[in-house]
């Protein structure tokens, strides 16, 4: 008698910060919303219908308990040993007349380890994850153990407050950049580590530091995305009605990672094939991209598009 074993549905990793935003407007009451970038990303992703598992750091409090039913609610699997900070760290966003936003945090990131689950095509890390010690370099041993197996995502996310010296910054982007396939970083990220460089070119000096694929966003400005085959994309933001930018990076990049992954880009053996993706199917990924940020800026907080929206 056999005992056939259903195989595992593939999984995306997302490693790093999950906080409270708390949303603060001229002359309004602020307003706490779960967040953190790399949370955002696993919140997108499993939105547009993927399997994703989310090693983070945050507290059992009550602030915890928000972060655990916004996870629960898009069925975000979070990883074991993930609940244990002495408190839920925290970011208060100061949103201006034009919808941007400034942060200022209070934060612990000091997740002890971090396993890979069976079958994961990709993991994606970022923002303060990858750059706040003692979880950033867990993160950075993470990355370097599984990317035999898996394609690695990176967005910088730089918040200056939390990193006011643009070299040190830019040293510890690029470490991860090094690891890295694909790359996605915001033009304010480029224009601060470039220190006053076009941030298209840094972005194009990336190329040569290993990824196959980075993109630059800038608010409603052009999408920029440059492979290391060279080929050079450009695409342009929806015309949307802003309530807020809260989120709209890390809906683009759950829309990129989605958007690979069904093109069959994503995982190690594909990364040859990433490096060759031709410009049809990475213009189309691009415009469903800004079709999702274009969303997740439409309304408030980080609030990222789901399938049935995207018709
Ligand atoms: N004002 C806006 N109007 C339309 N789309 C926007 C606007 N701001 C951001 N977006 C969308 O969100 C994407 C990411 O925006 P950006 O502000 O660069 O990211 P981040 O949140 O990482 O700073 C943009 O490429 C665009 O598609
Ligand atoms: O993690 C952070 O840096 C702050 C988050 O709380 C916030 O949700 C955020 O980063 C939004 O990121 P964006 O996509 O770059 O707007």
């Amino acid at each position: 008698m056999t005992t056939e074993q259903a195989p595992t549905q593939s999984t995306a990793l997302v490693i790093g910060e999950s906080l409270i935003d708390i949303v603060s407007r001229p002359e309004q009451t602020p307003v706490e919303h779960p967040g953190g970038s790399p949370m955002n990303v696993a919140i997108g992703l499993a939105r547009l219908g993927r399997r994703v598992e989310l090693a983070t750091w945050y507290g059992s409090d009550e602030h915890g308990r928000l972060i655990d039913d916004h996870l629960a609610a898009d069925g975000v699997i979070v990883s074991e040993g993930s609940r244990q900070a002495s408190s839920t760290s925290t970011a208060i966003a100061h949103v201006a007349a034009d919808g941007s936003a400034e942060y200022v945090f209070d934060l612990d990131w000091s997740l002890p380890s971090v396993s890979v689950p069976p079958n994961c095509p990709v993991v994606h890390v970022g923002s303060l994850g990858t750059s706040i010690d003692p979880g950033a370099e867990v993160v950075r041993h993470a990355v370097e153990d599984v990317r035999g197996a898996a394609t690695i995502s990176y967005d910088p996310n730089i918040r200056p407050d939390l990193q006011p010296d643009p070299a040190a910054a830019r040293a510890i982007a690029e470490r991860f950049v090094r690891l890295a396939d694909v790359v996605k970083a915001s033009d304010e990220d480029l224009a601060y580590i470039g220190e006053g460089a076009d941030p298209e070119e840094v972005l194009a000096g990336w190329l040569d530091l290993g990824p196959k694929l980075v993109v630059m966003t800038a608010n409603a400005g052009d999408v920029v995305a440059l492979t290391a085959s060279g080929l050079g994309v450009r695409t342009s933001a929806k015309k949307v009605e802003v309530a807020d930018t809260v989120g709209a990076g890390d809906s683009f990049t759950a829309g990129l990672i989605d958007g690979l992954w069904t093109a069959g880009l994503l995982g190690a053996d594909n990364r040859d094939a990433l490096r060759r993706i031709d410009s049809r199917t990475l213009d189309a990924i691009l415009d469903r991209c800004t079709t999702i940020a274009g969303i997740t800026v439409s309304r408030a907080g980080a609030n990222p598009p789901r399938l049935d929206e995207l018709v």
